[in-house]
């Protein structure tokens, strides 16, 4: 996949900041997992957990942010600047999968900072790495973990053994996956009944397809807060009233990535229609291919320029699928 930058500012929960483990951050976090009760339900930590293990583990964690392999992030208490735990993700993109794994110092326990920052830490994950599901591992008998899950939306989908290095042991666990479609609504509802649901309203946005000189085009994903955040899709927008969509692309490709195009280089192309849960989406597709101005994200999206070859790498908004095979047959 072409490569587009991560956003991984610090994150922020009412008064908690999760940002990425630092090398510095051993001193805090060593006796805060070198800790039984914490030890015994994670399965790759031995006990007692030697402090220069912990550093190795901090070092190859901080290596595979640059590689996109990992995040892990410290969890920290805004009120006193300290450290109450650390929640991290590794990346699978072949199978587009993140795994995500935590742990709360246990005096903090009973605050609700788990399922806070896993609430978090996925919707962050889903908004912006390439992944459309989280799974996470809970011991049998780790129940509070298990609720965390349960109430963040992470479906239980089966049962296993796993080695618990502390407990020297083989324990029962469960799996538990977090979807894309759990925490990101806007596909449409099966309507058993099509007659009888109420009409929707027509919602008429306009998109662009630009192309640059290689043949690649340009894909922005849709940042977390927005709906439907983490899909990508094209540069674009509502159409205002009175508005042609001509008018209306040219408009919002300035707001949105400080591109100056003129109409008349805009070249309709094909049109969506498609039924959302809350409306129903009508919206022409233009291509272009002279412009001025290199695009920027001005709304915190990412941008990628995108060979037709790898268009099925990245996960369009539903309505805008049937664009694809079009655009590959347009660009190769
Ligand atoms: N710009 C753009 N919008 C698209 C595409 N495909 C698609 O379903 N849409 C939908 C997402 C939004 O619901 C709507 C675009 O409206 P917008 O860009 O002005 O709205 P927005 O995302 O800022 O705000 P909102 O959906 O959170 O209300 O059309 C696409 O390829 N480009």
């Amino acid at each position: 996949m072409t490569n587009h930058s991560v956003s991984i500012l610090p994150l922020k929960i009412d008064h908690y900041t999760l940002r990425l483990i630092q090398t510095e951050d051993i001193n805090a976090l060593h006796p805060l997992i070198n800790d039984w009760n914490v030890v015994r339900m994670l399965s790759q930590v031995p006990f007692p957990y030697p402090k220069p293990l912990l550093e190795k583990w901090i070092d190859s964690i901080i290596q595979e942010i640059h590689t996109g392999a990992s995040y892990h992030f410290s969890i920290i208490d805004d009120t006193n600047d300290q450290i109450v735990g650390c929640i991290g993700l590794r990346v699978d993109s072949k199978d587009q999968l993140g795994k995500i794994g935590y742990w709360i110092a246990h005096k903090y326990w009973g605050n609700k900072i788990a399922s806070r920052a896993l609430q978090r830490i996925s919707t962050w994950a889903l908004a912006n790495l390439n992944i459309n599901y989280i799974r996470a591992t809970a011991a049998d008998d780790n129940l509070a973990s298990i609720s965390v899950l349960k109430k963040c939306g992470y479906q239980s989908f089966g049962k296993g053994k796993e080695k618990f290095l502390a407990r020297a042991a083989e324990q029962p666990v469960s799996y538990f996956l977090l979807k894309r479609e759990d925490i990101c609504p806007g596909k449409s509802p099966v309507s058993l009944n099509p007659s009888s649901s109420i009409p929707k309203k027509i919602l008429l946005v306009v998109a662009g397809a630009l192309i640059d000189i290689d043949g690649r085009l340009l894909l922005a994903r849709r940042p977390e807060g927005k709906s439907m955040a983490g899909m990508w899709e094209f540069p674009g927008g509502k159409i205002e009233p009175g508005e042609t969509p001509e008018a209306a692309l040219v408009r919002e490709l300035k707001e949105e990535i400080n591109v100056d195009v003129s109409q008349s280089c805009l070249a309709p192309f094909t049109f969506a229609s498609y039924e959302y849960t809350d409306f129903h989406l009508l919206m022409p597709l233009y291509v272009c291919h002279k412009w001025k101005n290199l695009p920027e994200p001005r709304e915190n999206q990412q941008l990628a320029w995108v060979p037709a070859d790898e268009l099925d790498n990245y996960l369009v908004m539903e309505a805008d699928k049937p664009f694809i095979p079009l655009l590959k047959d347009l660009l190769f």
